[in-house]
């Protein structure tokens, strides 16, 4: 297997990727661009009808907040012919403050279709991403020979909506805090209400205590003292 070179890539790839642009080859790979959907898992009071993806007009950007989980698509169409294979990543400056990428790394022999990526926001800062921004790098490499099972299943050309579904069911670390905030009000209130439910039982008890000690109690120690002997 050998990977292609620029000089190779700037040959194949007008064909292979749509729209192709000569500038975005980079030592032996080819940066792909953040195309017009994104999908941000939902923060916990968001409401339903706001957990939609986002269509981004032309360079408009858009924040992933701090331990949040977004699928990003690519603006390329791109294809791997059916005797190379080719591998994704995020970009090293993206992924250095803090953006994970937690999708695949490689498109089968056959592929056509944008590229979805699953990231997270593992940084502690809001991550903005832009339409247009070259946030991908793909290289492609030679099989041995064609592959006789070719990926034949048509490609992405959105983000499918049960992607969307799965990442609003995971505690994302906003919705962890949340619970964490939630928890702690509903101990303070309780304490709080232990505190007054105390003060008033040993009000209570002590308003009883006197009364049972003169009545009781009293009479007692005085038979008792009456009948010791005194020396
Ligand atoms: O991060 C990734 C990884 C892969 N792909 C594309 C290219 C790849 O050829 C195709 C299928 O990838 P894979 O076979 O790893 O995924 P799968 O979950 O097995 O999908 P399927 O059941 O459709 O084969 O999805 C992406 O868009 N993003």
């Amino acid at each position: 297997m050998s990977f292609w070179s620029s000089q190779t890539l700037r040959s194949h790839l007008p064909s292979l990727i749509e729209p192709f642009n000569a500038d975005q080859i980079q030592s032996a790979s080819y940066e792909l661009c953040l195309g017009e959907e994104i999908y941000i898992s939902a923060l916990p009071d968001t409401p339903l009808r706001e957990r939609k993806k986002i269509i981004l007009k032309e360079k408009e950007t858009v924040a992933i907040p701090p331990g949040q989980f977004a699928f990003l698509i690519t603006s390329e169409i791109i294809k791997v012919p059916n005797n190379a294979l080719a591998f994704i990543s995020i970009k090293f400056k993206f992924k250095s403050s803090g953006l994970i990428n937690v999708s695949g790394f490689h498109v089968d022999p056959g592929y056509s279709g944008k590229l979805i990526f699953a990231v997270y926001n593992a940084g502690p800062l809001n991550f903005h991403v832009g339409r247009g921004e070259r946030v991908f790098s793909i290289w492609y490499a030679d099989l041995d020979k064609a592959d006789e099972n070719p990926r034949n299943k048509i490609g992405y050309d959105s983000i499918p909506t049960d992607l969307i579904n799965s990442p609003d069911l995971v505690s994302s670390l906003p919705y962890l805090v949340k619970r964490l905030d939630d928890m702690e009000k509903k101990i303070e209130n309780y304490s709080v209400k232990q505190a007054f439910v105390f003060a008033i039982a040993i009000g209570v008890l002590l308003s009883f205590t006197k009364p049972i000690v003169d009545i009781f109690i009293q009479p007692l120690l005085n038979m008792l003292k009456s009948s010791l002997p005194i020396y």
